[in-house]
C-alpha cells in the first residue's frame, strides 16, 4: 500500500460546473505512478479537492482510496502546517516558516485519518509505504495499532540540519512519528545524517551508521505480546527487527538511509523517439523564431526553485550585451502551485514583474526574451520541450531531488544538450557531469550559461553520455525495488543495504551538518 498526501489524479472542476480527473502536479506522483502501475496494491491519498467524498475507484490500473479533507483542513493541514511550516523549514528557511498551534492540531488529526484509512484495508503483515512530510506521524500511528505491518517511509524533500529543525515546536513528536517505520528513506546522504543527529539530540537513541536503535517501551512491548498471544495473524510476525541493545534493553532497529529517487527512464526514451513528439520539438523551435540557443526552465512556481535567480542571470547577460533576445531565448514553464499560500502568491508577483521588466527592456519585435508560461503541461509536451532546449536550467536553492533534471537527460537520446544544475538539488549527487552551479552566485551562474552556449559538441556529448548512463541504470523501478528490498529484509545489518551513490558524494555530503 502506498499512503501519500496526493493521489495520482486530482479532481478538478472546469467551466460550467464540469469536473474531471487530471494527473496531479509534482514529482512524487510522477515517480510513484509507474511503480504502482506495475504492482498490485492500493494507493491511499487526497483527491485534491475540499469537502468532497469519493468511493474507492480505479484509474489507469491502480486502485485508489480517496481520503477526504474539509476546506478548513486544506487550509490548516495542507496549506498551513505542510506548506507554510514544514516546507519552508525543511528547505533551509528560504522563506520564513509560520508556527501555529491550530495548524499542528489539524496535522495530527489528518495524519490520524490517513493512518485509519490504511488500517481499515491493511491485510496481516501488509507492506505500507508512507510518503513525505505531510504524513510524518503516520508510521508511529500504524505501528502502535498494528505491529505486524511492515512500514516504510520516504521523505521526498530535504531533512534539515539540526539547528534549523530544532526550531519546530513539535520536533520530538515528528521524530517519534518517523521512528515508527522500519525503514526511513531520504534523497541524500546528508538528509539521513541530519535525521540521525536529530534523533540523537532529541531522544538520545544510539545511532550507528545507518541504523538507529529505538528502545521498546513497556506499552509497545505489551501490545506486541498481546498480538502474539491473541493467535491473530500477527502472531506469525512479532515485532520485526527486535533485539537486545548494548545496555541490555529490548530495542528495535530502524534503518535510515538515502534512496535517491528517479524517473521511468525507458518511458522518457520512448517518448523522445516518438515521431510526433520530435515533430512538436521542431515546431516549438520554429514558433520561437529559430533562435540560436533555446534555454528552458520547468518548475512548479515555488520559491525553492530559484526561478528569480536564473532570470536575474539571464537579464544581466542581456544587459551586458553578452546575448541578444534574437539569438537566445529563455522558455520558463512555471506551473501553478499552492496558490493560496501567501509566499507563493508573492513569488508569482515577483517573478511576473521580473519577466515584464526583462521583456520590456530587452525583447525585440517578434522576439520576446522570456517566454513565460504559467501553466501545467502533459508529459508529451514536456518531452518536446526537453528536445527543443539546448540548455536546461535547474537552479533550485534547495530541492529534494528535482526529477526535471533527470527527465531532460533521459529524453536526450541524441546525446546532445547541456544541463546546468544547482548543487543544492538532490540530483547533483548523481549528475556530476552537469555544469554544477551555486545559484546564489549570479556571476557564476552567468559564466555557466556562457560556458554552456559555447561548449563544443564533442564535450556536450561526452557529458550527456555519462549523465544518461547514470539515469538509465538508476531508474525509478530500481529505486522502488531497492527500497522495498531493504524494507522486507530481515536483518538491517545485511551488507546488501550498502549505499548505491557515487563514492565522492558520500565523502562530500556535508550540507547542513
Ligand atoms: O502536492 P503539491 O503540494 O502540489 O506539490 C507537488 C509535490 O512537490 C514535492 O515534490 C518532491 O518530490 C519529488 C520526487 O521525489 C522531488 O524530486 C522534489 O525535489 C520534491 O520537491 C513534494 O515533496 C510532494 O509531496 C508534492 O506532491
Ligand atoms: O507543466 C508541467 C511542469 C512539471 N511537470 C512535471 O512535474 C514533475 C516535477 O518534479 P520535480 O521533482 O522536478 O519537482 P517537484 O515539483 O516535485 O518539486 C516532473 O515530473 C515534471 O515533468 C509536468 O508534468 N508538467
Amino acid at each position: 500500500m502506498i499512503v501519500s498526501n496526493r493521489l495520482p489524479v486530482d479532481h478538478v472542476s472546469g467551466e460550467g460546473g464540469t469536473a474531471e480527473w487530471r494527473t496531479s502536479p509534482g514529482g512524487l506522483v510522477a515517480a510513484l505512478e509507474p511503480v504502482m502501475r506495475q504492482r498490485d496494491g492500493v494507493w491511499i491519498g487526497w483527491p485534491g479537492l475540499a469537502d468532497q467524498e469519493f468511493e474507492p475507484f480505479e484509474a489507469d490500473g491502480i486502485d485508489l482510496i480517496p481520503v477526504p479533507l474539509s476546506a478548513a483542513e486544506v487550509e490548516d493541514y495542507y496549506e498551513g502546517f505542510s506548506n507554510d511550516t514544514l516546507w519552508p523549514l525543511y528547505h533551509d528557511v528560504i522563506s520564513p516558516p509560520s508556527f501555529h498551534r491550530e495548524w499542528w492540531e489539524a496535522y495530527q488529526r489528518v495524519n490520524r485519518r490517513f493512518a485509519d484509512a490504511a488500517l481499515a484495508v491493511a491485510a496481516p503483515n501488509a507492506i505500507v509505504w508512507v510518503h513525505d512530510y505531510q504524513l510524518q506521524l503516520v508510521p508511529k500511528m500504524l505501528r502502535d495499532a498494528r505491529p505486524d505491518l511492515i512500514i516504510g517511509f520516504f521523505n521526498h524533500i530535504p531533512f534539515p540540519a539540526y539547528g534549523i529543525y530544532s526550531q519546530l515546536p513539535w520536533r520530538r513528536q515528528i521524530v517519534d512519528g518517523l521512528l515508527g517505520a522500519d525503514v526511513v528513506g531520504f534523497q541524500r546522504v546528508a538528509d539521513g545524517g541530519n535525521f540521525a543527529r536529530a534523533v540523537r539530540r532529541l531522544r538520545g537513541y544510539e545511532t550507528r551508521g545507518n541504523i538507529i536503535s529505538v528502545p521498546i517501551d513497556d506499552a509497545a512491548a505489551a501490545i506486541d505480546g498481546a498480538a502474539a498471544d491473541a493467535d491473530e495473524p500477527t502472531a506469525e510476525a512479532p515485532m520485526r527487527h527486535r533485539s537486545v541493545g548494548r545496555r541490555g534493553h529490548a530495542i528495535r532497529t530502524v534503518l535510515a538511509r538515502p534512496f535517491p529517487i528517479s524517473i521511468d527512464a525507458q518511458e522518457y526514451q520512448r517518448l523522445a523517439a516518438d515521431p510526433s513528439i520530435r515533430a512538436r520539438a521542431a515546431e516549438i523551435r520554429e514558433e520561437l523564431g529559430n533562435p540560436r540557443v533555446v534555454m528552458l526552465g520547468v518548475d512548479r512556481l515555488d520559491y525553492t526553485k530559484g526561478i528569480r535567480h536564473r532570470m536575474k542571470a539571464f537579464g544581466e547577460l542581456l544587459h551586458d550585451g553578452a546575448v541578444s533576445a534574437e539569438d537566445v531565448v529563455l522558455v520558463q514553464v512555471a506551473s501553478p502551485s499552492r496558490e493560496r499560500v501567501d509566499a507563493y502568491a508573492q513569488l508569482r508577483d515577483e517573478v511576473e514583474v521580473m519577466v515584464s521588466r526583462i521583456n520590456g527592456d530587452f525583447s525585440e519585435l517578434g522576439h520576446p526574451a522570456i517566454h513565460y508560461l504559467h501553466q501545467g503541461y502533459p508529459r508529451e509536451e514536456m518531452v518536446a520541450l526537453y528536445l527543443a532546449a539546448d540548455i536546461m536550467l535547474v537552479t533550485a536553492l534547495r530541492d529534494g531531488m528535482n526529477l526535471v533534471a533527470k527527465e531532460y537527460v533521459a529524453s536526450r537520446t541524441d546525446q546532445d544538450g547541456v544541463l546546468i544544475l544547482s548543487e543544492f538539488a538532490g540530483a547533483s549527487d548523481e549528475l556530476r557531469q552537469a555544469l554544477l552551479v551555486n545559484p546564489h552566485d549570479i556571476d557564476g551562474l552567468k559564466a555557466a550559461i556562457v560556458q554552456a552556449m559555447e561548449m563544443p559538441r564533442r564535450e556536450r556529448m561526452r557529458r550527456m553520455r555519462t549523465l544518461r548512463k547514470r539515469v538509465l541504470t538508476h531508474d525509478v523501478q530500481r529505486w522502488s525495488a531497492t527500497f522495498l528490498d531493504a524494507l522486507t529484509r530481515e536483518d538491517h545489518h545485511d551488507p546488501a543495504n550498502r549505499l548505491d551513490i557515487p563514492k565522492r558524494t558520500v565523502a562530500a555530503a556535508d550540507y547542513g551538518e
